[in-house]
């Protein structure tokens, strides 16, 4: 498996060489530049907005349409009683440091991370080892030429470094301010040490409305939306489970400190799916068979505490067999996740999934991997495929009252006996007037080990305290003339029960700039001009799929360029016409930074006999044919039915004059 980031080609990846050229070409670019920019914003230009939305095309056809998914679009405003219930308001939070000298802000794991990876690298160097440097905030870069100082290790001591990293998801704020006194890590900057470590929350927060008294948020993660509208998507699918909802809309997250372009923004285009499963039954998933057999790279929790990174290829099956991936639907998902990335162009020896350690899990969470991708910048999390058990609906229901459940008929009938409750709503509504609701959720909340309790209070006292957060001092007073708690047999037709929720959940923003990392790769120049860079996606994301260009601006070429651009629209193909007066060599090799797999050009013979030439970017061969003919293997090529090679054995080779330098004035 790779560990560093090189170029499709194996070249060493030049990052400032690939930054510079998403930027030129305008795949992105910073928010409200020309007022200075905000750090974590960017803004999307035409090819980024075109490969964006193919990626999104072809995460809706793998995922919704294969899946027959139920797709929901919720909105970003949410009230801050249905974050608060999800335990956003207290949990959602990342670790925060302050520079006392400078003021400056530090993301507590990513600072430790920062400095004991700079400590090792200078390990590696006063030892004559090869140092890969690791990317940096730009800004600080200028004022230091390297991001570590040459000092040896002792040998122990780099070791323990080696596998505070391996863990270092997994530390709590205290653990962190731990670490950075007991290795004294000082920020670069001012070599202070920084203060405690905060919990600082990553919510924007806002009000909604001009009285500002109904306080909310802007969303986190499109989950919660789902999650409240389960109950009408369950009725949508006629009551049948399982089945699975999906959502694709912007998420906003007030990071720490972002420094890492596109990977590490505050507003981010998300698509997440909740899959909800019956929690009997080992939430078997009856598709597996298709993928059991697909070899996944794992990175499990047990090896990360044992302070290691090694991975192990195994099929996923065997994974789920051994109990390494908890059931047969997180397996499914994490294949499926697998078969996405490489449909896409993500570079397969690229990508890993690496399981959360428990502190790391998010507090909804009872298992989760990450697939993450390597990229300049490390290994970095795009995927993050949680099973979020029965939490938020179970949590939800609990606050509302909704009944967030499936209603499952029994072929056989059950007799139960158990602790009840009954409730003299009559009486109970008027009594507790605006709080009603609450305590009556709280109550039917209980478990059937609390009812045993409740019953036996309330004939010993006559009354009985129930817990009901938010509502007076948290204990409500019920007495017995209101509630009734009974052990009682029936017989019960129909099972309830709250399903489990596996969640794969995509940041589209890293998925897109790992892809753009692992598709770039530079190509020598024949004229002996700079290497120009390439960008080799797959035709089916390729932000435009054909380039048009004219031998010259001669104006017998025009009615035969604008006829091409006719058909290709009407075959469903993006092009765009370059006649500028570059030669055709340089206007291609300008194509192949912004990825267009196919160039077609029009010469004087296509004025003849309309035949064009069809040049394919990574090997620059052309096949010539008739218009109609080079349009269908177009079409065939980008649909995915066929490949270059077999293009090249229907069609006839071209090895003209067009490839090399023909300046036309
Ligand atoms: N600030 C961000 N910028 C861009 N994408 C993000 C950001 N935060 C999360 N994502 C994306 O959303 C996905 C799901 O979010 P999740 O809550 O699992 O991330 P996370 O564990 O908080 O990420 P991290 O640990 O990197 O902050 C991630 O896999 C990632 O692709």
């Amino acid at each position: 498996m790779t560990t560093t980031a090189t170029t499709l080609k194996g070249q060493p990846l030049d990052k400032a060489a690939v930054d510079s050229l998403l930027r030129r070409r305008l795949f992105y670019t910073p928010s409200f530049e020309i007022y200075g920019g905000v750090s974590g914003l960017y803004d999307y230009g035409p090819p980024g907005c075109a490969l964006q939305a193919n990626i999104i095309d072809l995460w809706r056809k793998h995922f919704i349409l294969e899946e027959d998914m139920l797709e929901v679009d919720c909105t970003v405003l949410t009230p801050h009683e249905v974050l608060k219930t999800s335990g956003h308001v207290d949990k959602f939070a990342d670790w925060m440091c302050k520079d006392p000298k400078n003021g400056e802000i530090l993301r507590a794991d990513h600072f430790v991370e920062d400095i004991l990876e700079s400590r090792l690298r200078g390990d590696k160097e006063a030892r004559g080892q090869k140092v890969e440097e690791k990317e940096e905030d730009p800004k600080k870069k200028k004022k230091k030429s390297k991001g570590h100082e040459a000092i040896k290790l002792d040998d122990a001591v780099a070791k323990e470094y080696e596998e505070v990293l391996a863990r270092i998801d997994n530390y709590n704020g205290e653990q962190l301010g731990e670490l950075i006194k007991k290795y004294d890590l000082r920020n670069p900057a001012t070599g202070e040490q920084p203060t405690p470590p905060v919990a600082f929350n990553l919510m924007f927060q806002t009000s909604i409305g001009p009285s500002s008294n109904t306080p909310g948020y802007l969303r986190p993660e499109t989950a919660q939306g789902q999650f409240l509208n389960f109950a009408k998507l369950l009725e949508f699918n006629t009551g049948q489970m399982p089945f699975a909802s999906a959502s694709i809309g912007k998420s906003y997250r007030n990071e720490i400190s972002p420094r890492a372009g596109l990977l590490r923004v505050r507003e981010f285009l998300m698509a997440e799916i909740e899959h909800f499963v019956d929690p009997e039954g080992h939430k078997k998933h009856h598709r597996f068979h298709e993928v059991e057999d697909m070899e996944l790279v794992l990175l499990d929790r047990d090896t990360q505490l044992s302070g290691k990174t090694t991975t192990q290829t195994i099929s996923i099956g065997q994974a789920v067999k051994d109990g390494l991936v908890d059931n047969e639907t997180l397996g499914y998902f994490l294949a499926r996740i697998h078969l996405f990335l490489k449909k896409i162009g993500i570079d397969q020896s690229k990508v890993r999934f690496r399981q959360h350690m428990a502190n790391e899990m998010a507090h909804y969470a009872t298992d989760c991997w990450d697939a993450e991708l390597l990229t300049s910048g490390g290994w970095v999390e795009c995927v993050g495929c949680a099973d979020r058990s029965a939490f938020d609906l179970s949590v939800h229901a609990k606050k509302t009252g909704a009944p967030l459940i499936v209603r499952q008929r029994l072929d056989e009938p059950k007799v139960i006996e158990e602790w009840e409750v009954e409730i003299e709503k009559k009486k109970f509504g008027p009594f507790y007037k605006k709080d009603g609701k609450t305590i009556e959720a709280a109550i039917l909340a209980t478990t059937q080990e609390e009812r045993g309790k409740l019953g036996k209070e309330l004939e010993e006292n006559g009354k009985v305290f129930i817990n009901v957060p938010g509502v007076g001092d948290g204990k409500v007073e019920v007495s017995k003339d209101l509630l009734a708690v009974k052990w009682q047999k029936r017989v019960e037709n129909i099972r309830e029960y709250t399903p489990n929720v596996i969640e794969p959940s995509f940041g589209i923003g890293r998925i897109l700039y790992s892809l753009m990392e692992h598709n770039f790769w530079t190509r020598a120049s024949d004229g002996g001009d700079e290497a120009r860079g390439v960008l080799s996606f797959p035709p089916a994301v390729a932000p435009t799929k054909v380039l048009i260009v004219p031998l010259s601006s001669h104006k017998d070429f025009a009615p035969a360029v604008r006829k091409l651009s006719q058909k290709l629209r009407s075959a469903g193909l993006s092009s765009r016409v370059d006649d500028s007066s570059a030669s055709i060599g340089k206007r291609y090799s300008r194509n192949d930074e912004l990825g267009t797999p196919f160039g077609v050009t029009v010469d004087f013979q296509t004025v003849k006999d309309a035949t064009i030439t069809l040049r394919e970017r990574d090997s620059t061969r052309q096949v010539r044919a008739e218009e109609d003919k080079i349009i269908e293997a177009i079409r065939a090529l980008v649909e995915g039915t066929k490949t270059w090679q077999d293009i090249e054995s229907e069609l006839p080779l071209f090895e003209g004059q067009q490839e090399a330098e023909v300046t036309v004035r």
